[in-house]
Order: structure tokens, then C-alpha cells, then sequence
């Protein structure tokens, strides 16, 4: 998955500049450098799990309309960007390994539908960590979460975006 040759260590990483750290992690949330420019100012790290908690809490303490921005980053689930080749790298390989290349036109169709749905009632696109799921457990959480409220999806999609910012992390560094 990841596009560096081999993982890098802790140490290495708490010795990085600025810059380095930031072309490096810049991308372990969606076209959000920020978050590599905000976690940076708390190195040196004591673990990768410490790093993994760096972002996280970068996530948790924005503010709700910060949320949605974040969400917002993230390209459609078999979408546009997908049919056109210009996902990122990582989103590129996290779609396939859920299957998302390979959809009949019938799922194509369903989700099509489904997502339009959750885009109409949300104004934020649907994320779920792709990397943990398959096109039948995506199918049922965009039916099961469509019923929630606007709170709670923000909650669950930044959750989603944790998940899927924990994994990108542990294909760059050394456990
Ligand atoms: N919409 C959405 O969930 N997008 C994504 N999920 C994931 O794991 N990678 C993505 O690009």
C-alpha cells in the first residue's frame, strides 16, 4: 500500500525537518496537510501508537463545522474521481481492496442511488474505512446510516476518517 519502498522507524521520524515530515504524513488524511503541519509541532513521538493519537486528537478537537470540512476532502466511493483514474494513490488502493473496481452495474446503480440519497440529506459525502469493508457492509451502512441524525453522522464519519488514518500511518512507519 504504501508508496514509500520501506517503513521508517519512530527515531527517524522524530528526527525529520518540518518539510520532510509534512510531504511524508501530508496525505494520512485526505488533502489535509494541516493535520501534518499541527501533529508535527507535538514530536518527538514516544511510539507509533503516539503518532496515531497525535492525529487523532487533531481530528476530535475540531470543531463540528471543521469536521465537515474534513469529510468533505474525501472523494465519493466508486465516484467520478474513480471512473476518471484521479483518486489518490491511497484512496486508489483502498476503494479496490473493498471491491469498489469491481462493482456490476446493478451495484453501481444501488449505490449510485444510495449515495446520492446520503449526499442529499447530509451535504458531506458518506465515508466508511474501505479498507475494512467489503461492497456488501458499505451497501448496508450507507442504508443503516442514513437514519441518523446530522450530529451523529459527523461523529461517525470522522471516526471513519481516524480508521482510515491509523491504517495509511502503519503502511509508512515500523512497528
Ligand atoms: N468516501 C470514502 O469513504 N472514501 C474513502 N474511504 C476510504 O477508505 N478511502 C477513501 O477514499
Amino acid at each position: 500500500m504504501a508508496s514509500l519502498t520501506s517503513k521508517i522507524s519512530i527515531s527517524e521520524i522524530n528526527s525529520l525537518s518540518d518539510k520532510q515530515f509534512e510531504s511524508i504524513f501530508g496525505g494520512v488524511i485526505e488533502l489535509c496537510k494541516d493535520a501534518a503541519v499541527q501533529v508535527k509541532k507535538k514530536c518527538p513521538f514516544q511510539s507509533l501508537e503516539a503518532l496515531c493519537d497525535a492525529f487523532q486528537t487533531y481530528l476530535q478537537d475540531l470543531s463540528l463545522e471543521d469536521k465537515v470540512v474534513i469529510l468533505k476532502l474525501h472523494p465519493d466511493l466508486a465516484g467520478r474521481l474513480a471512473d476518471l483514474g484521479q483518486l489518490t494513490q491511497e484512496s486508489t488502493e483502498e476503494q479496490k481492496a473493498a471491491g469498489l473496481d469491481k462493482l456490476t452495474s446493478e451495484q453501481k446503480r444501488i449505490l449510485e442511488e444510495r449515495k446520492n440519497r446520503y449526499n442529499e440529506k447530509f451535504d458531506f459525502p458518506f465515508i466508511i474505512c474501505a479498507r475494512e469493508n467489503k461492497i456488501q457492509s458499505i451497501m448496508e451502512g450507507l442504508q443503516v446510516r442514513y437514519e441518523n441524525s446530522y450530529k451523529e453522522e459527523v461523529a461517525i464519519g470522522i471516526n471513519e476518517v481516524k480508521k482510515i488514518c491509523r491504517l495509511r500511518i502503519l503502511d509508512i512507519v515500523k512497528e
